[in-house]
């Protein structure tokens, strides 16, 4: 599998305070990652550095073979970086629909192969995105993620605040896209089981640094290793 996404000794942060500290990983195409942590450990800053919001003070960003550091934040979600950020970012006045056709950019998903995955935004396709469920608004923010067609999905807390029975539909439609659709996934998780249940390979940051990276089964097996690493401290 061709390589997708490198970074290497990246440093970065807001301003002059650094916040992410000589983080290193490579993914190839396909590949799913869950990032864990506790609360402030820089999951949703790495993110931000992948699109261009965050300052890099060291290190660099490998792209599709591209220095990504060079790019534009309007480029890299044009280049296939289809971010779903943590606050949703709905439009009161567009339906479901409208959400979708805006930012759709050819390939494999169409509003078809949407709706076909997400048969609850047919459903609520002429509906405004002020009146969705919490459930609902992640499904069409993760859905207009993949009508960009991106070549890998960022996914901030998704399960966040949605009731059970939407957090096993997501899962359900998480691991599809993965396993099936071949997409390659990075998922920020505070959950760190059901994140550990959706990516194949889990890096954990503690206070900006990579401190574990492995297969998502065997961090998961250990469970005294995992509470170690991810529960309050
Ligand atoms: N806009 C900002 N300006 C300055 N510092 C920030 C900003 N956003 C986040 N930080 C700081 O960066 C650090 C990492 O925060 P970040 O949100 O990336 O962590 P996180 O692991 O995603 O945490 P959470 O699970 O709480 O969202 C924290 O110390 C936070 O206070």
């Amino acid at each position: 599998m061709a390589e997708l996404l490198a970074l290497d000794a990246v440093s970065a942060g807001y301003g002059e305070s650094t916040v992410l500290e000589d983080v290193g990983f490579a993914m190839n195409e396909g590949d799913s990652l869950a990032l864990l942590g506790r609360n402030g450990a820089g999951k949703t800053s790495l993110l931000l550095t992948l699109m261009g919001l965050t300052r890099l003070h060291k290190g660099s960003i490998r792209w599709g073979g591209l220095d990504l550091a060079r790019m534009p934040t309007h480029q890299r979600a044009r280049s296939g970086l289809g971010w779903v950020p943590q606050e949703r970012h709905m439009f009161p006045s567009l339906t479901v629909e409208e959400h979708l056709t805006v930012v759709a950019r050819p390939g494999p998903w169409t509003l078809a192969g949407i709706y076909r995955t997400f048969p609850r935004l047919h459903e609520r396709r002429a509906n405004l995105g002020n009146a969705l469920s919490g459930g609902e608004q992640q499904m069409l923010a993760i859905a207009r993620a993949l009508m960009t067609n991106p070549r890998i999905l960022l996914l901030d807390e998704p399960m966040e605040g949605l009731a059970p029975i939407i957090v096993q539909e997501l899962v359900r439609i998480i691991r599809r896209l993965g396993a099936d659709e071949g997409l390659s996934v990075i998922v920020v998780e505070q959950h760190a089981r059901l994140a550990l249940s959706l990516a194949a390979r889990a890096i954990v940051l503690d206070r900006g640094r990579i401190v574990h990276d492995s297969d998502s089964a065997s961090l998961l097996a250990d469970r005294e290793k995992l509470d170690r690493l991810v529960s309050p401290a």
